[in-house]
């Protein structure tokens, strides 16, 4: 007992840690991470589940905050070893206004950044994306590629620039000084498409499915790839590299990491159907009867509708030109650069995230859409 108090002394500060991702994080921290001592989970909406965490050892802060507060943030980070700043608006689907978008994940990541180095926090993880590299607007695939692979990233959405833009800061931040007069180390990870518990857009899909009488409909050609990856191995990336950007500050402080893991490379909406199939759902082929054209058709038509229908209310359905241009270019990863520097291997095997994701799909069954 003495004993683990004595190593636990460090304090992270998780921003977004009520999100889809955080909590996973929150939670691999808690589980992994020895030397914690208080963990400070910090989101604009707070889920009820925090509660059942602070009887552990560890002292788990729950903060109400808004990133786009500079004063909310450098409360936050004060007096904490190390920041992983998860908190972003992830929005396709022009439910926010760019401006929105910017204010959270550029001027946010500014106002983390610019707390670090007035209070002398020195380990900043960021998660960036696969999408500041692409696919770019000319839809140019991105066939197993790595960190270093060569890609024209031009985007136009204000999601990808505003992640870009981020990503640039973080980078940039890294040696600058901090209070106390040490430099600050950051890194950015960059998972490709997340899946597993908690998955908004799977439990959509779902629904949709259900609704459509155990039917979903293939609109896109099953030979697009996309990368995707378990989110409990994106958490547990994120608490490795946070350990050892302790460890290794000249060799992970100022990199970049895609989040990667062995789940296999398919097209989206085959990947999903590994959890929607086991959970009763059937994936239709309809090529020949929904060519491309039309699909492009409908996602301007549904971009139009949004743009007439803005004043009275928000229509945001999942299919727009950007959403299907993204779906429809191959986009996927084959690195080993986070083995090589910080010594990941994935926590979850494929078989553990596809049965841990179904096993979630399965209680997702019945609930409210
Ligand atoms: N979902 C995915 O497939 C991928 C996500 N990412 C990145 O991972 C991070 C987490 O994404 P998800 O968990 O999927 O999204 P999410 O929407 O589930 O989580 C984001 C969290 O940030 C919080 N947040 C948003 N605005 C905030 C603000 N102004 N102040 C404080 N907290 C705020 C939200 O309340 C939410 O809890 C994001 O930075 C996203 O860009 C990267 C690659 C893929
Ligand atoms: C054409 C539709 C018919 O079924 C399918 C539409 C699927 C899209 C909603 C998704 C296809 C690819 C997804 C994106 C991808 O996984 C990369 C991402 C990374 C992020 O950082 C945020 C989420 C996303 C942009 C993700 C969003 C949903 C898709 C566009």
């Amino acid at each position: 007992m003495a004993e683990a108090t004595e190593i636990r002394k460090l304090v992270y500060l998780v921003t977004g840690g009520c999100g889809f991702l955080g909590e996973h994080v929150v939670r691999m921290l808690l589980q992994r991470e020895p030397r914690l001592s208080e963990l400070r989970v910090f989101d604009l909406h707070l889920g009820p589940w925090l509660e059942e965490l602070k009887t552990g050892p560890v002292r788990v802060t729950a903060i109400q905050g808004d990133v786009t507060q500079a004063h909310e943030v450098a409360a936050a980070v004060a007096g904490a070893h190390v920041v992983i700043h998860t908190a972003g608006l992830v929005d396709v689907f022009g439910r926010a206004s760019p401006e929105t978008i910017y204010e959270v994940n550029v001027q946010g990541t500014k106002n983390v950044i610019e707390a670090c180095v007035q209070t002398g926090t020195r380990f900043l993880v960021y998660t960036s994306s696969m999408e500041v590299v692409g696919p770019n607007i000319k839809g140019h695939p991105f066939y197993r590629g790595n960190e270093d692979t060569p890609y024209e990233a031009v985007h136009k959405h204000p999601y990808p620039c505003s992640k870009a833009q981020a990503e640039q800061l973080v980078l940039e931040a890294n040696g600058r000084e901090v209070h106390g007069g040490l430099p600050l180390v950051t890194c950015a990870l960059r998972p490709t498409g997340i899946y597993g518990e908690g998955h908004q857009i799977m439990r959509d899909f779902y629904h949709q499915g259900l609704r459509l009488g155990g039917r979903l409909f293939r609109a896109i050609p099953a030979s697009v790839e996309h990368g995707r990856v378990y989110v409990g191995n994106v958490a547990w990336m994120h608490v490795l590299v946070a350990r050892e950007l302790q460890r290794q500050t000249a060799l992970l402080g100022g990199q970049v990491y895609f989040c990667y893991d062995e789940s296999p490379y398919k097209s989206y909406e085959d990947f999903n159907m590994e959890f929607l199939g086991p959970c009763g759902l059937r994936l239709v082929e309809t090529r020949l009867l929904v060519p491309y054209w039309l699909l492009m058709l409908l996602a301007a038509l549904n971009a139009l509708l949004q743009w007439l229908l803005r004043p009275l209310l928000l229509y945001a359905p999942l299919l727009n030109p950007y959403t299907l241009a993204v779906a429809n270019t191959t986009f996927t990863v084959s690195t080993d650069k986070a083995r090589r520097h910080f010594g990941y291997e994935p926590l979850f095997s494929w078989e553990d995230s596809r049965s841990r994701t179904i096993r979630w799909v399965r209680a997702v069954e019945g609930s409210a859409p």
